[in-house]
């Protein structure tokens, strides 16, 4: 059965591609990413088919420009009916409450995309974030702080890695949507994920959704690799639903 909290990231360069994928994987992932390889080989037209299909869709674009410009892009993606999209929170509080009231601007039927921050990306370690960006303070700081920001805005949640969960849900809440890419079951390789944590680990730490890409497509068995990361997650839901009994 599908679990709802799987996010599979479609970085890949055509729609086919892309099909062949959701065909294989469907039975087992919630969602689908969307993000600049995929979007920016096929254009928009390519979300049309996951709307005839009734995919849920994550538009990652990652807008970061100046507020009248992200306010109406932002608004541009909401017209396309996707389910969430992102921004980067370094754009600063007038860049997030624009591209909020470009969503709610393009919103199809009033109902808007969830809209998140995207904080400290998590190919970053602490000690590339210190040495190449010239950054003094705790990624978990900067990430907390951008996810406070963010919540004040009225965005609905962010994506950070698993790590800063604890640091998120103290300044937020448990309710301000946590998206977690950087998920590596113990068979997968981390490539150039840094701040990584297994798909039990990150549900266990209270993320709401799971964003994973390689280990599923760039698997010789996708529908496998799906498989696994979904029952992986769905034993720990599990847990989590015989304790609230
Ligand atoms: O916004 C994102 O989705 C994102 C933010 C981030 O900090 N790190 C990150 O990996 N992502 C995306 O999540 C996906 C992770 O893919 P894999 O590393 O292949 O599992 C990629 O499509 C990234 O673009």
């Amino acid at each position: 059965m599908a679990v709802e909290k799987l996010i599979l990231a479609l970085d890949v360069d055509t729609l086919a591609e892309a099909q062949r994928l959701v065909s294989l994987t469907a039975d087992y992932v919630g969602m689908y990413k969307v993000g600049m390889q995929l979007y920016y080989s096929c254009g928009p037209e390519l979300l049309s088919w996951f709307r005839q299909n009734n995919l849920r869709v994550f538009l990652d674009l990652k807008l970061h420009d100046i507020p009248n410009t992200v306010e109406q892009a932002s608004r541009v993606l909401a017209s396309y009916g996707v389910e969430m999209f992102n921004v980067h929170a370094a754009g600063g509080p007038i860049m997030l409450k624009a591209a909020l009231a470009g969503a709610q601007a393009g919103a199809v039927a009033g109902k808007r995309p969830l809209l998140l921050a995207v904080t400290v990306l998590t190919s970053f370690s602490q000690s590339e974030w210190e040495a190449t960006l010239g950054q003094k303070e705790e990624i978990g700081q900067r990430v907390q702080a951008w996810a406070r920001l963010a919540r004040q805005c009225g965005l609905d949640g962010v994506v950070a890695s698993s790590r800063e969960l604890p640091l998120i849900q103290q300044a937020c809440g448990p309710e301000f949507v946590t998206v977690i890419p950087g998920i590596r079951p113990l068979w997968a390789a981390a490539g150039d994920q840094q701040r990584i944590m297994t798909p039990a680990q990150a549900l266990r730490a209270g993320a709401h959704y799971l964003v994973v890409g390689r280990p599923i497509t760039g698997s010789a068995d996708p529908r496998e690799a799906a498989r696994r990361v979904a029952e992986e997650m769905a034993e720990v839901l599990a847990e989590g639903g015989k304790m609230r009994c």
